[in-house]
């Protein structure tokens, strides 16, 4: 099964609901984590089930960049902000390397998201 982590910072996760919403069907086939509020929001719009590690302050990009490295996510769709400054800025750095290094799928922004779930059951 499709193992997908959902991501967004403050100012983008009106747009991940959104978007969850928009392919609910999709992820619901799909074993979806989350980081922290990530989780709790998407949750509390959708009818999605969702395995939630730390917020992303707290060490949850950590939590999700070590399934990367363990290759058990075959995507990441993480919708950050690039206007505000982060204070975990380097577990984010630390996310979006290790994606790189075990060439994980990885969606920072709404049309790669989409692109990436249109292409993600041909490549698990
Ligand atoms: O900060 C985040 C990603 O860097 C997201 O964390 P939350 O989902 O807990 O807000």
């Amino acid at each position: 099964m499709v193992r997908l982590a959902l991501i967004a910072h403050d100012e983008k996760k009106d747009d991940l609901i959104a978007f969850a919403r928009e392919y609910e069907d999709v992820l619901a086939d799909y074993d979806l984590i989350a980081t922290g509020t990530t989780g709790k929001r998407l949750l509390e719009a959708t009818d999605l089930e969702i395995e939630r590690k730390k917020s992303g302050p707290l060490g949850g990009d950590l939590m999700i960049g070590s399934e990367v490295a363990q290759d058990l996510l075959d995507g990441i769709v993480f919708l950050r902000d690039p206007l505000t400054a982060q204070p975990h800025e380097p577990d984010i750095s630390a996310l979006l390397r290790i994606c790189d290094v075990h060439d994980t799928a990885l969606a920072t922004n709404l049309a790669s998201a989409r692109y990436l779930l249109e292409g993600i059951d041909d490549v698990s």
